[in-house]
């Protein structure tokens, strides 16, 4: 099994390929609490992060902007009183690419402090 967290993105390229089905079995595996939500005709990976009050939240969310610079990879990230709730997936292919589940996988290792 990769390791998914140790990983970095690939650059991604238009024509990169979606993961398949199978693929997406698989990768969810390491990544257990996120789930596959279609938005937009567009499957994406999506995570609710609880925290104590709405500053643990937003420095949260900081860190994972700033880890999202840093592999020229970017989430949606709603940010609420107690909760972020983070998705990934990869717009220039309009769907999910193995770099997403990499980035969730980083995304739950940021969480775990
Ligand atoms: C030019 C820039 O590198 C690209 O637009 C990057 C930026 N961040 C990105 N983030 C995500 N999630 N998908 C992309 O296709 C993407 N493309």
């Amino acid at each position: 099994m990769s390791n998914l967290k140790e990983q970095a993105c690939e650059a991604c390229r238009a024509d990169a390929p979606k993961v398949s089905g199978a693929e997406r079995s698989a990768l969810l595996k390491e990544v257990p609490d996120w789930e596959v939500v279609e938005l937009d005709g567009e499957l994406q990976l999506r995570r609710v992060f609880t925290f104590a009050n709405f500053a643990e939240a937003l420095a949260f969310a900081n860190r994972v902007g700033d880890l999202a610079e840093a592999e020229g990879h970017h989430p949606a990230l709603l940010v609420e009183w107690g909760k972020v709730t983070a998705r990934w997936w990869t717009h220039k292919i309009g769907g999910l690419h193995r770099n997403d589940f990499i980035m969730a996988a980083r995304t739950d290792a940021l969480a775990a402090g």
